[in-house]
């Protein structure tokens, strides 16, 4: 039941799929196998990446076991690419063997940085969505080129907070809430997340959900991490829907005055 303290139903959906969790995980970087399923069980998340270029599905005791087990669903990931062509085929191949047309569509520059190649990535996109893929492209936080994936017809923008693996948060919040604002298509926040407050502020922002994997994966204790992001994407959702109160640069008392002279106090 609503009431005025809890948010109402309010399921992502992502290309006609609904989700009761807003937070996709990453699985790599895992100290185990045992320690990712504890913190994926704690984060609640629905919906997982898996680099199909750094997984055998026929393998046993595979990660793709674990989210078989719990019911979480499978974003494979081009992870690893560099070109468009490399991603249209490893896009093609995880298609053939997990059986699922969804795919977070990931072409990176160079390993130093693993930022996405623009031109690459708008091409790939392009490819694989008149493929009859359902196309989530991980990209810069750049509000044009967010633009141009959507027009090219992919089922969501992923813009990166900072650097995969940095954990420097979000960098360009500016730029965030620019593309959330132009978005007909549901924005995750992807990659760069250091801390809890880190993904609360995607939500602040307006983003529809956060991806994540390192700030989890290498955390100390990684379920407890899991956790702690899970509320941190719900807290951050029930205040947007919310709405904040507007910056101000001068102070405003929180109680009035008037009426206390009329008391003498
Ligand atoms: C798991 C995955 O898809 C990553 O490539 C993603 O971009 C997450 O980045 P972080 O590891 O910085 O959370």
């Amino acid at each position: 039941m609503e009431t005025t303290h809890t948010a109402p139903a309010d399921p992502l959906v992502i290309a006609g799929r609904e989700f009761g969790s807003r937070l996709v995980m990453g699985t790599g970087g895992a100290p185990s196998l045992h320690v990712l399923e504890e913190a994926l069980l704690a984060s609640g998340t629905e919906l997982t990446t898996v680099a199909m270029r750094r997984v055998d599905p026929a393998t046993k005791g595979s990660v793709l076991e674990v989210l078989d087990r719990h019911g979480i669903g499978v974003l494979p990931n081009t992870a690893g690419c560099f070109t468009s062509g490399e991603a249209v085929l490893t896009a093609r191949l995880a298609r053939e063997a997990l059986g699922t047309p969804w795919v977070k569509l990931e072409v990176i520059a160079d390993e130093h940085t693993l930022l996405p190649d623009p031109v690459e990535l708008l091409d790939a996109a392009e490819r694989l969505v008149a493929d009859g893929f359902t196309v989530l492209p991980y990209t810069n936080d750049d509000p044009v080129l967010a633009q141009r994936l959507e027009q090219a017809g992919c089922a969501a923008v992923m813009p990166l907070g900072a650097p995969i693996g940095s954990g420097m948060g979000i960098r360009n919040p500016h730029n965030i809430e620019l593309i959330v604002e132009r978005a007909g298509v549901p924005v995750i926040l992807d990659a760069g997340i250091g801390t809890a407050s880190d993904a609360a502020l995607a939500m602040e922002l307006g983003c529809d959900a956060v991806l994540l994997a390192t700030a989890v994966t290498r955390a100390q204790r990684p379920a407890l991490m899991a956790a702690a992001m899970r509320h941190a994407v719900e807290a951050g959702r029930a205040a947007r829907l919310a709405g904040r109160i507007p910056v101000r640069r001068l102070a405003q008392a929180s109680s009035s005055f008037a009426g206390l002279a009329a008391t003498g106090l």
